[in-house]
C-alpha cells in the first residue's frame, strides 16, 4: 500500500469511530493536514447526520466549507465530543509531536476542549523516542530572538522557519536533533520561556485512540 491508501484507510476507520460519538447535534473536531485532509473528505459523506465543525487552521476550515460542512467558532460551541487530527510523531503513550504544517496551536486549542482526542497516522510516525522529527515552537514574533537562545540553553538546536507566518500572526521555531525523553516535562518547559505561544510536543494532553496505518489493516492502540 503506498502512504496515501494508508492515510485513507485511517481516515476511514476514524470516520467509523466518529459515527459512535456524533449525533444530529454535534459539533466534530478538525485538524491539518494530508491525512486529516482523508479525514475531511470521509466526514463530508455523513455531513447531514452532525451539525457542524471547529476546524484547527484556516486550511482546513476552507476545505470543510468546500464540503458544505459548516464551521463554527470553536468559542461558541463548548466542549467537543471528539477531535481527530494527524501527527507528525506518536509513542506508545500516544504523545505526540505535532505541528510540521504549523498548525500546533489552534490544533492544542481544540485537542484540550475536546472529550475524544483520535490520532490518525501511518506506521511511519510511530516512535519510541519523540524528536526525531523538528519539535515546532510557535512564537511572538518579536521574541524570536530571545526564544531561540532560551531554546539553546535547553540544549535545542532551534531553526527559524523562513517565509511562514501561523494562522495566528506568528513565527515557527524548529529544533532539530532534540531527543525528547521526557515529554511531559519538556512541553512545560518549554511553554514556560515568555514569549513562547504554546509547543508542538502533546504530552499534556496526549491522544486518547491511535488509529495506525500499517501494511496489514488499520490498528487502534489506547495509551501503553
Ligand atoms: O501542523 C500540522 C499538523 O500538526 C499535522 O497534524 C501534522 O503535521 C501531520 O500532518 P500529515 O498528516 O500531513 O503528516
Amino acid at each position: 500500500m503506498t502512504q496515501d491508501e494508508l492515510k485513507k484507510a485511517v481516515a476511514q476507520a476514524a470516520l467509523e469511530e466518529v459515527k459512535k460519538i456524533i449525533d444530529k447535534d454535534s459539533i466534530a473536531g478538525v485538524g491539518t493536514g494530508s491525512t486529516a485532509n482523508f479525514f475531511i473528505d470521509a466526514l463530508a459523506t455523513i455531513k447531514l447526520d452532525f451539525d457542524g465543525a471547529v476546524a484547527s487552521s484556516e486550511a482546513t476550515r476552507e476545505r470543510l466549507q468546500a464540503h458544505g460542512i459548516t464551521v463554527y467558532d470553536l468559542n461558541g460551541v463548548g466542549t467537543v465530543p471528539v477531535y481527530v487530527d494527524g501527527a507528525d510523531e506518536v509513542n506508545g503513550r500516544l504523545h505526540m509531536v505535532k505541528g510540521g504544517g504549523g498548525a500546533l496551536t489552534r490544533e492544542k486549542i481544540i485537542g484540550a476542549a475536546s472529550q475524544t482526542f483520535i490520532c490518525i497516522a501511518d506506521e511511519s510516525k510511530q516512535v519510541d523516542i519523540l524528536g526525531g522529527f523538528p519539535l515546532p515552537v510557535e512564537v511572538i514574533p518579536m521574541a524570536r530572538s530571545y526564544v531561540a537562545r532560551e531554546l539553546v540553553k535547553m540544549g535545542a538546536n532551534p531553526m527559524y522557519r523562513e517565509d511562514f507566518v501561523t494562522d495566528n500572526g506568528n513565527v515557527i521555531l524548529d529544533l532539530y536533533n532534540f531527543p525528547i525523553d521526557n515529554p511531559l516535562t519538556i512541553e512545560q518547559k518549554i511553554n514556560n520561556i515568555t514569549g513562547v505561544v504554546t509547543n508542538g510536543l502533546f504530552a499534556m494532553r496526549p491522544a486518547d485512540i491511535l488509529l495506525l496505518g500499517c501494511a496489514d489493516g488499520v490498528k487502534s492502540l489506547k495509551a501503553k
